[in-house]
């Protein structure tokens, strides 16, 4: 089938593919009055394209899931958000490999194979994490879209060579107190950028629509 075809015949869309893939596909999605699930949040970082798509699902009538994906915590940062946030910090570890790629690191000319300790690659609003990492924190953009936004929330990107896991801490103050939350995940089995957790959320989020019974914010 044209994607046009596919698009007449079904009720969710699902993207797992890139940032790129959200703008090409999500509009046309919701366009064609689909419900769509986006992982690649990163691209959201866009305001004119995030206002577009919220224009369109509320035009056509359309849910856009974003899933909590490889972090803990967007229940919280939800509840909070009711009330007024003052800070949202994300640190993100992860394995100097599963960094490999990033525009940041070419753009610095990192040596990631070089690296021994553990070492602070990037510091800055979650704006300008997503670009420059845009397959390692799509998770600062579901933080950003539940909490303070794309450049209130602080983003650090850590390459650890003594870990083997990608570690994701959030800390959040606000009107309710303090939460900060941790995940220590496995790399997915294919795929050591991402986390397998990330892809156990998608199959949650799933569930989610179609139960009667909703728990957690
Ligand atoms: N929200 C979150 O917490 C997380 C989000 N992600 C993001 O989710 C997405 C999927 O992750 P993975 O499955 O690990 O990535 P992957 O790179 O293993 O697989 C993506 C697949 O999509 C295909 N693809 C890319 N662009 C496409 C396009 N325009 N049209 C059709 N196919 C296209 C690629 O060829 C590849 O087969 C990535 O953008 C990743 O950065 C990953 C982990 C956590
Ligand atoms: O899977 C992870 O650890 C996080 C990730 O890649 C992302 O947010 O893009």
């Amino acid at each position: 089938m044209t994607i046009e075809e596919l698009l007449q015949n079904v009720d969710l869309v699902i993207e797992c593919a890139s940032q790129k893939a959200v703008r090409l596909i999500v509009p046309q999605a919701l366009e064609a009055g689909c419900n769509v699930m986006v992982m690649s949040v990163g691209a959201l970082a866009d305001e004119e394209l995030r206002e577009r798509l919220f224009t369109l699902a509320k035009q056509n009538n359309c849910k856009l899931y974003f899933p909590s994906g490889a972090v803990a915590g967007i229940d919280g940062i939800n509840s909070a958000s009711a009330a007024e946030i003052s800070s949202v910090t994300l640190t993100t570890r992860k394995p100097p490999m599963g960094l490999a790629g990033a525009p940041h690191v070419k753009a610095l000319g990192i040596k990631l194979e070089t690296i021994e300790k553990e070492t602070l690659l990037f510091e800055g609003p979650a704006s300008e994490a997503v670009k420059a990492f845009p397959a390692n924190v799509n998770v600062a953009a579901t933080i950003s879209l539940a909490g303070i936004g794309f450049e209130r929330t602080k983003v650090r990107v850590i390459a650890d060579p003594a870990l083997s896991r990608n570690v994701h801490e959030i800390t959040v103050e606000g009107e309710f107190g303090k939460l900060t939350t941790r995940v220590e995940n496995l790399p997915s089995p294919e795929n050591p950028k991402t986390s397998y957790l990330a892809a156990l959320s998608a199959i949650s989020t799933l569930k989610k629509i179609l139960s009667p019974v909703q728990i957690g914010t």
